[in-house]
Order: structure tokens, then C-alpha cells, then sequence
């Protein structure tokens, strides 16, 4: 296919370049002797006319006259009540369309209107290059196409040959006063008579834009009116980008061909996706004003589980993964609701959803602060220390099953800090999918913890059955089938559906009280009636015991003293107290002298409420 560009300006010149890259013989063809190609135009299959408008009638006579064959003619001007008679007149086969370029950043076409089409196989060909290169076509009638061009085209120009006339240099200047000036020039290099047509076709709209100014004028005078209009149009411009995006949307089929072009649609779709996400964020920020006046925490689990379960059900992909993503997608959701109140702080909790610790954090923070689940106390430990979540949540100490050991471990690890601690009654259930006889019942999932607080029942009632740990009393249920049982608090039923089968199994009725640390990054400077530290004395005879005489002399009861292994030497170990007093700089410098080691953990008291707006750290 030869293609020949009649007239090479700067439209002429895109269209050339445009089919020269695609390795299309081409040659341009114009009056100007130095972009001229060609002496002979006779021997071409297309010519883009792309001469001003006021030589269009000139160029198809030229053309007519000196062509031997039958070439398709592609009408490129842009008011085409103009040029589409013309072209008819001239008994030729011609395709006629309106390029529009991207921004200035892309000056690449990014819009093809087609007006007039041929069933010519060169015009085919001609619109398939423009597709492969992910411009969006649309057919529009000649009246429609001038009509929303006398608009997209007549107002801008207005405003700017307006904007023109009153602009001057001043030697320094805004971004915006410099650009506008920068169109204007744009517009005034090009062809007058053609911008002439342009305004001709606009005068209705330039009727309206006149009026309008002489609105805003009169309404600007006062400042309420003022912020109504801007704010007003601040919206309109907003959903019109969006809505711009939508109809690019709606072009899209799924009939492509060639890898340029499906991977245009689908930068299209990511794009809509991530709007779709914004306006998402936008609305969920209207609910957390809602919800805040009705005083109703930012996280609603229920609904949050309603929707992915709905998700699920709905979706053709693995469903699993695309739980994930829409979680994420809330995640994101309420960490912007959460800052519309600048609650930017986070908790590390042991999780899942349910957990014991859920239940402490929701009964602190009223879940009024975004939590993060960890599959372990180290995790959590490590999340605050690297500041990737600025509290934490983990469990110290339990009635029935005593110190938890893997905290004490971390504590001496991780750079944190105690600052407070809470206390939660923790009632055990014995959970199933669905009612089940005990006597049927052949496996128990849980964590090593809460089966060790259940022993009695588990040997009174369920002996036959065998007990598989989890590692963590949520996660049981996530592996229950119709022969097992599982054992959890009752929130956590609740939350993964489960039939309660029966209420209170732990050991101890009523005394069942896990103690909490609350941690942040170390500071060193807390304060309370209890403090916790670790210490190390000399091995020999005598040393435990003096260090034990500093607090009987002040008068200072021990809570709780354990050892653990330093992890350095056999033998050597490290001892791990809760004082019941505020150790001042005195008693610690007493401590120092009579222990080869020590590290002060935090001074704290009992939190029942942790007031998001006023944490500290
Ligand atoms: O429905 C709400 O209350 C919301 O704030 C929206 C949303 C969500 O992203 O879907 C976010 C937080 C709530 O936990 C539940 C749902």
C-alpha cells in the first residue's frame, strides 16, 4: 500500500512518521519545495489530504486531475461540515476522521473519530494501525461531530484568544498564567481560517460561555456563592475524568488480536480498578462520619465476612485469592477511614480474627485502632520493634497454665517495652461444625494452651478422642470436618459459625484469667506501680538471695519471679521479675551492684481503656 501525505505540516507529519515507522511506503507531497517528495502523485493507493482547509477544494482537483488510479482519499480536518461535501463532490472513495492527540505528555494519538467510512480494504488497514497503537475509536455523524466539536473545540479556543488579548509579560510568572499562555500560542500559529470555521460553528456555545462568565462574575462577589461554585466544580470535574474513563471502559471487546492491544485494554482496566478503589475509599470515609456519631467502632467484622462470603460465591477465579484481594482492599479502606480521625496508630496482636487477643484489643481500643494480625508472639514482638505497628498485644501469664514462655523469651530479645498491662477472663468452648454426640467426636483441635487449661473435661468427657494442636484456637476451625470438635472462646465461634456444643470447659470455673503485656518500641521511659525486669547474679551460694533482700528491705513484694536459661552457657540463667513498685534510679543503681546483668522491661499499671487520640509514642 502506498500511501502519499498531501500537504506536510504538522498534521501531515504525524500521519507521515506515523506509517513510516510502521515500514509503510510513504511520501509526502507540498507546495513548500523543501518538504516535498515528489513530482508525479499518480501512482498512490491512499493520500491523506492534510492540507489547510481553505486548500482542501484545491488539493482534490490537483488530485483528480493528475491520478491514474483510483486512490482511497482519508479526509483528516476537523470541521467536517466543511470538508465531508467536498470530498463527496469529488467522486472519490474517501475515509473521513478526525485525529485527536494525548496530552502533552503523549503526544501520540489517543482518539480516532471516524466520520465517514469506506469499505475500501486500505481503509481497514488504515484503522487497524490506529487500534494497534491503543487509540479509541468512535463513529459519530458529521452533524454530531461538529456539533461536539463546536463545543470541545470553539469554548477552548474562545478562552484562550480571550485569555491572549489581556496576557502579559511580566518577566516572572505562575505555572498556570504560563501555560495558558502556552496554549494560546499553540492556537495562533495555526491556520486562521480553519479556527475562523471552528468559531462559526460555535457561536451558540460562545452565547452561553459569555453568559456564564457574567455569572460568575456577579456571584463571585460573595464568598459562600464563591465556595459553592468552586466546590461544585471541583465534583463535576472529578466524576467527569472519571466518567471519561468509564466510556473508554465500555469500548473495550474481547476480540483482540495482537499483544499491544490486549495489553492497552488491560492498562484501561487497572486503571478503572484503581479508581474504582479511590471512589470506594471515598464513600466508606462518609461511613466512618456516620459511624462515629452513632458511636459504632470503624471495623465491623460482620460485615466485613458477609461481603467476602458474597465475593466468594460470586466469583469464576479461585476464590481464596480473590477473598484476599478484596480484603486488602477493606484493609486499605480502613486505615483511610481510621486517619479521617488521624488515628494513624496501629496494634500487633496474635491473630486470627477471634483470638483471645482480638477479643482484649477490641475490649481496649473498641477496635476504634487498626489491629494487625501475627501468627506468634515473636512476630508481634518483631512487628513493634520495627515500628511496622506501633503497639502490641501479647499474653504473659495465665491462671491455670501459668507463664507464657515464649513471651518471656521475646521480651528479652526484642527492644520493647511494657507500658501497661489488662487482664481477660477467658471461657473456654468446646466448638463443632455442627451438632455433634461427644461419643462421635475422634479428633480435638487447639493450641497447646487452651487444651492444657481443659484437661478435666477432655478426660472426663472426650477420652476416645485424639487432640491435635493448632497454633492458634481460631485457626482450629478452619480445619473442623464433620468428626471433629474444636475448642475456643465463644467470640471466636461466633465469628467462624460454629455450633457451641458446650460453654465453660476450662479447669478452673470463673478463675480463667489470661494477663496481657501492652508493648511499644523501647523509650525508656514508663512509669507505673509495677515494674518488670530481667536480672542475672553470679553463680554461687547466696547471690539470688541478695538481690531478693533490696526488695524485702524496701518493702517491695515480688508478683512473680521465674528463671529461664540465659541461651548462652548450660547452667546460666537469667531471672525474670514483676516488682510491685516504681523502681526509682536509686533502687536500680543498688540492683547493678549485686547483678552481673540486668534490663528494665517497663513500669506499668492496669489498663482497662486505651484512648486512641491521646496514646503517646
Ligand atoms: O461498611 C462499612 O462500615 C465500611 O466502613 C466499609 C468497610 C469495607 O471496606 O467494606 C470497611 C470497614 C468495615 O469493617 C466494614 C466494611
Amino acid at each position: 500500500m502506498k500511501i502519499l501525505i498531501y500537504g506536510v505540516g504538522k498534521m501531515g507529519s504525524f500521519f507521515k512518521d506515523f506509517f513510516i515507522q510502521r515500514q509503510y511506503f510513504v511520501k509526502g507531497f507540498d507546495v513548500d519545495p523543501s518538504k516535498n517528495e515528489v513530482e508525479d502523485i499518480s501512482d498512490f493507493d491512499v493520500i491523506f489530504v492534510c492540507t489547510p482547509m481553505g486548500q482542501i477544494k484545491k488539493a482534490l482537483e490537483h488530485i483528480k486531475k493528475d491520478t491514474r488510479k483510483n486512490p482511497l482519499l482519508v479526509d483528516v480536518a476537523s470541521v467536517k461540515g466543511f470538508s465531508v461535501p467536498l470530498f463527496k463532490e469529488s467522486g472519490f472513495d474517501f475515509l473521513s476522521v478526525h485525529p485527536l492527540f494525548g496530552d502533552e505528555a503523549n503526544v501520540s494519538l489517543s482518539h480516532l473519530i471516524i466520520v465517514e467510512e469506506s469499505q475500501r480494504e486500505e481503509a481497514w488497514q488504515i484503522i487497524e494501525e490506529f487500534k494497534k497503537e491503543g487509540a479509541l475509536i468512535t463513529k459519530l455523524s458529521c452533524e454530531e461531530h461538529d456539533k461536539q466539536m463546536a463545543k470541545i473545540q470553539g469554548i477552548s479556543h474562545f478562552l484562550l484568544l480571550c485569555f491572549a488579548s489581556v496576557y502579559e509579560d511580566m518577566g516572572f510568572s505562575t505555572r498556570i498564567y504560563k501555560a495558558l499562555a502556552k496554549l494560546a500560542a499553540r492556537v495562533l500559529k495555526e491556520n486562521w481560517e480553519m479556527y475562523h470555521l471552528i468559531q462559526k460553528n460555535a457561536e451558540e456555545h460562545r452565547k452561553q460561555f459569555v453568559e456564564k462568565i457574567l455569572e460568575f462574575n456577579k456571584a463571585f462577589e460573595d464568598k459562600t456563592m464563591f465556595e459553592k461554585i468552586f466546590l461544585d466544580l471541583r465534583n463535576k470535574l472529578n466524576d467527569s475524568a472519571f466518567s471519561g474513563l468509564m466510556l473508554e471502559l465500555s469500548k473495550l471487546n474481547e476480540d483482540y488480536s495482537n499483544l499491544q492491544e490486549m495489553r492497552y485494554a488491560i492498562s484501561v482496566i487497572d486503571e478503572v480498578i484503581l479508581r474504582l478503589i479511590e471512589k470506594r475509599v471515598e464513600i466508606a470515609k462518609k461511613i466512618a462520619i456516620k459511624k462515629m456519631e452513632l458511636q459504632e467502632t470503624i471495623e465491623n467484622t460482620e460485615v466485613e465476612e458477609e461481603k467476602l462470603a458474597k465475593i466468594a460465591r460470586k466469583t469464576k477465579l479461585n476464590s481464596w485469592e480473590v477473598e484476599k484481594i478484596f480484603r486488602q482492599i477493606m484493609d486499605v479502606t480502613k486505615a483511610e477511614e481510621y486517619s479521617l480521625f488521624g488515628i494513624k496508630k496501629t496494634i500487633a496482636l496474635i491473630g486470627p480474627k477471634g483470638s483471645f487477643s482480638d477479643e482484649v484489643a477490641v475490649k481496649l481500643v473498641g477496635s476504634r485502632l487498626p489491629l494487625k494480625y501475627y501468627t506468634n508472639v515473636e512476630e508481634v514482638m518483631k512487628a513493634v520493634e520495627n515500628k511496622e505497628a506501633d503497639y502490641g498485644i501479647v499474653p504473659i501469664e495465665n491462671t491455670i497454665g501459668g507463664t507464657v514462655i515464649p513471651t518471656l523469651d521475646a521480651l528479652m530479645l526484642h527492644d520493647v517495652e511494657v507500658f501497661g498491662e489488662t487482664k481477660l477472663e477467658v471461657n473456654h468452648c468446646l466448638v463443632a461444625k455442627k451438632p455433634i454426640d461427644f461419643k462421635n467426636i475422634k479428633y480435638i483441635y487447639s493450641h497447646p494452651q487452651a487444651v492444657s487449661q481443659c484437661m478435666n473435661f477432655i478426660t472426663n468427657y472426650l477420652p476416645h478422642a485424639e487432640i491435635r494442636y493448632t497454633s492458634s484456637t481460631s485457626d482450629a476451625a478452619k480445619v473442623l470436618d464433620d468428626f471433629s470438635a474444636a475448642i475456643m472462646s465463644e467470640n471466636a465461634a461466633k465469628l467462624n459459625k460454629l455450633q457451641v456444643l458446650r460453654k465453660g470447659i476450662q479447669d478452673l470455673q470463673e478463675r480463667n484469667i489470661t494477663r496481657f503485656y501492652l508493648i511499644r518500641k523501647r523509650t525508656g521511659n514508663t512509669v507505673g506501680k509495677i515494674t518488670s525486669l530481667f536480672f542475672a547474679v553470679e553463680n554461687k551460694p547466696g547471690a539470688l538471695k541478695k538481690v531478693l533482700d533490696i526488695f524485702y528491705a524496701k518493702g517491695f513484694n515480688l508478683r512473680k519471679l521465674e528463671s529461664r536459661p540465659s541461651k548462652i552457657l548450660p547452667g546460666d540463667y537469667v531471672f525474670f521479675t514483676e516488682v510491685e513498685a516504681n523502681l526509682s534510679d536509686e533502687d536500680i543503681k543498688e540492683l547493678r551492684q549485686l547483678t552481673t546483668f540486668y534490663r528494665i522491661v517497663g513500669r506499668f499499671d492496669e489498663i482497662s481503656k486505651l484512648d486512641a487520640f491521646s496514646l503517646e509514642g
